[in-house]
């Protein structure tokens, strides 16, 4: 793919498939969808993600392998059969496992550069897809020592068509990293929520926002994630059982006393891995500075705010919305840079919005 007009065939329509559809469709491509379950392809064709009609093999550019883990390896090798021309690249979560098996079948891998958009959600299939899913995101591009320079170039464009950041990687060195800032965190995730079936119900009607923040990939497809930590096993184990040991470290200092140095060290320790965390487009780590709105529970209430917002030419980074039941109503914490954080307060107060530390 390169600035020109490309056909592009999207294999797999859900969550990730027609979210980079719909960001190829709006910037001009011819985007066929295909989908194991034709319904996916039909929705993500309704969302104006592409077309549903058949590609002319020999004029396809580019085909996007957007299926779970443990299927594409197969609609790589089928899709660099079916189309002569085309360059093929996967978007699946781990690389090595991909490549080892292409490499055991009878194909030039030439054409083939997998690669790996680091967004995505909770959530899967076409009807949560979005256009913009991977603005100002990385997407590791991985090629391998038989790729050709054009079929690098052409996924390189797939990335910035897509508005996303390249970041060009070798597979091992991209499992090996993905194992830390994906699957440990998902892990993570994982274990807090789990731990909630065995907590009484009333002591859950007291979560908050905290809770909420540390188990929302929690609520990802387990079968995609069984696949996607399968496929990173010894990377993924490693990072487990440091963290064990980390967990054993929490234990003793809770044990040798609440107000111990080393209670406090651990806890500034995650303030430092915090900061450690890279801003958007790859930028240096941003503090962005809260602001917190009190909504009420009515509608259209938070359409009138974001439009406030926009009109007030603030940027926002974040955003996240809490519910108090009792009081129906919601605050809307606002995360923006910390020299706009007085123009959005001033522009809140003069809207007649109620805003908060
Ligand atoms: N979900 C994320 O956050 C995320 C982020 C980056 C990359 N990925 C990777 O993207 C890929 C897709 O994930 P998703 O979240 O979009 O999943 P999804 O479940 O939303 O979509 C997968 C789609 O593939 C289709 N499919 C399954 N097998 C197929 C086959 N053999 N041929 C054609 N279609 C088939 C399914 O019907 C479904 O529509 C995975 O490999 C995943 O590792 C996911
Ligand atoms: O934002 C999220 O929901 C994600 O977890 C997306 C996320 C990640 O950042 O770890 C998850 C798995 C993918 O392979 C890539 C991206």
């Amino acid at each position: 793919m390169t600035g020109e007009h490309q056909t592009v065939v999207v294999i797999g329509t859900g969550l990730i498939g027609a979210s980079l559809a719909l960001a190829l469709t709006g910037a001009g491509h011819t985007v066929h969808l295909q989908d194991r379950t034709s319904s996916h392809a039909r929705v993500a064709a309704g969302l104006g993600a592409g077309l549903l009609d058949e590609a002319d093999p020999e004029v396809v550019d580019l085909v996007v392998v957007a299926v779970p883990p443990a299927a594409i390896a197969d609609v790589v090798l089928a899709s660099l059969r079916t189309y002569p021309r085309a360059t093929v690249t996967d978007v699946g979560s781990v690389k090595a496992g991909v490549l080892g098996a292409l490499w055991e079948r009878d194909v030039d891998l030439s054409r083939y550069v997998g690669s790996h958009p680091m967004a995505g959600s909770q959530h899967s299939g076409p009807v949560t897809a979005r256009a913009d899913l991977f603005d100002g995101r990385t997407w590791v591009v991985a090629p391998h020592r038989r790729s050709r320079a054009e079929s690098v170039e052409q996924v390189l464009a797939l990335v910035r068509a897509c508005r996303a950041r390249e970041v060009v990687m070798d597979v091992d060195d991209h499992d090996a990293a993905v194992a830390r800032v994906s699957h440990l965190p998902h892990l993570m995730s994982v274990l807090m929520a789990g731990h909630l079936t065995a907590v009484p119900p009333a002591d859950l009607l007291l979560a908050g926002q905290g809770l909420r923040d540390v188990t929302r990939i929690a609520g990802s497809d387990p079968g995609l994630w069984q696949q996607i930590l399968s496929a990173n096993a010894s990377a993924v184990l490693a990072e487990l059982r440091t963290v064990s040991d980390e967990l054993a470290g929490l234990i003793s200092a809770l044990e040798s006393g609440t107000a111990s140095d080393e209670l406090h060290d651990q806890l500034a320790r995650g303030v430092a891995g915090i900061q450690r965390i890279p801003g958007k487009h790859g930028a240096a780590p941003a503090t962005y500075r809260q602001v917190v709105v009190e909504i009420p529970d009515t509608p259209g209430a938070l359409g009138r705010l974001f439009a406030e917002v926009g009109a007030a030419g603030v940027n926002v980074e974040d955003i996240a919305i809490e519910h108090d039941q009792a009081r129906e109503i919601g605050y809307l914490a606002l995360s923006v840079e910390p020299e706009q954080a007085e123009e959005l307060v001033a522009a809140m107060v003069a809207g007649g919005w109620s805003v908060g530390a």
